[in-house]
């Protein structure tokens, strides 16, 4: 890859290292080796393979039993924990149509369904006293009894890979390690369990696991079965498969972070289509910023040949514009604002 091609011409997707981040987290020798990496992959590619990220094989594993078990248990169960105004709970296929989509005219539902787990918040939480929107309880199936540990181990676990994932990204867009930590203090988070069913044989064009889109949000760190399925865009409007690859995560910037960095690292279009012949699952794990948080394009993306082509925004009003347009249960209740 060369500083000089075009961002989103690509027909392979990067592979980053996370071993010198993790193993000398303190020293910006490690740091800003990834930190470069990251500048390439983000700023041409959207998408990149993490190896050596230090979450545990054993805790992916009981992430993926525990998604399988929920998904196996009997449809009644599932809905009694049906997703709620707060976005937390199991999501049913059908529901959810991405019309916020800038990549495709998507009019049918992803044919998937999910549990979702966003970041936990204690009852006397000010968000939640005052009524914020999303500031309220996960949902947990009453009948699996370690499903919740292994889900908010993995969680945790995701959170502190995330925060470290942000001082290099902050580095690589010109900044000083530290500076978007504040930003991370109260992230916002989804967790999501994801069960695709095998695609039709015959089907509309326009009928996908995830139909085409860009992510919201900042970074998305993806945990995938050997099922295969995910396709990613270049600019040329080639898709590319991202396949599984055993070890790895799949990370990709999304829109927030294309308009922090004031359209250096790109939010790349992908979607879904599961033609194994079987269930797939995946877990995209979402790290975005503090609902209060006012993101503008940040002071080092910036410059006389680079004024900031975005006007500053408050995440949380961002998100919930676009949570209620793509998500039927959204529409159906309504959050205090
Ligand atoms: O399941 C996958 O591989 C990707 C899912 C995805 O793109 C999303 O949930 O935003
Ligand atoms: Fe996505």
């Amino acid at each position: 890859m060369t500083a000089s091609s075009q961002p989103g011409m690509f027909h392979a997707i990067p592979v980053i290292d996370l071993a010198p981040l993790l193993e000398h987290p303190n020293t910006e020798a490690g740091l800003r080796c990834v930190a470069d990496a990251i500048h390439d992959a983000y700023s041409q590619v959207g998408f990149a393979y993490l190896i050596n990220h230090g979450i545990a094989q054993s805790m992916i594993d009981e992430l993926f039993e525990a998604s399988r078990q929920f998904h196996a248990l009997p449809r009644e169960d599932k809905m009694r924990i049906e997703v709620n105004a707060f976005h937390r709970g199991f999501i049913p296929i059908n529901t959810s149509t991405v019309k916020t989509s800038s990549v495709a005219n998507v009019t049918r539902p992803n044919q998937s369904e999910s549990f979702m787990m966003m970041h936990d918040l204690p009852d006397d939480d000010p968000d939640v006293l005052a009524g914020a929107p999303l500031a309220g309880p996960n949902q947990w199936p009453e009948r699996l009894p370690s499903f919740r540990s292994a889900v908010m181990a993995y969680n945790d676990a995701m959170v502190a890979l995330g925060r470290q994932l942000v001082q290099a990204i902050s580095l690589a867009l010109g900044g000083g390690p530290h500076d978007l930590d504040g930003y991370f203090e109260r992230p916002t988070t989804f967790l999501r369990l994801l069960s695709y069913p095998e695609h039709p044989l015959q089907s509309p064009e326009d009928l996908f696991g995830s139909a085409p889109h860009t992510d919201y949000g900042f970074i998305t760190i993806l945990v995938q079965d050997d099922a295969g399925g995910l396709q990613v865009r270049n600019v040329a409007g080639e898709w590319i498969d991202a396949p599984y690859r055993p070890g790895t995560f799949v990370m990709n910037s999304a829109d927030i972070l294309h308009r922090w960095s004031n359209g250096r690292f790109i939010s790349t279009p992908h979607r879904v289509i599961n033609r194994s012949g079987r269930t797939r699952y995946s877990n995209p794990f979402f790290f975005d910023p503090d609902m209060h948080a006012t993101i503008a394009p940040l002071p080092s993306c910036v410059s006389d040949h680079a004024p900031a082509a975005y006007p500053p925004v408050v995440f949380g009003d961002y998100l919930m514009e676009r949570l209620h347009k793509n998500y039927n249960q959204h529409q159906k209740h309504t959050t205090k604002v």
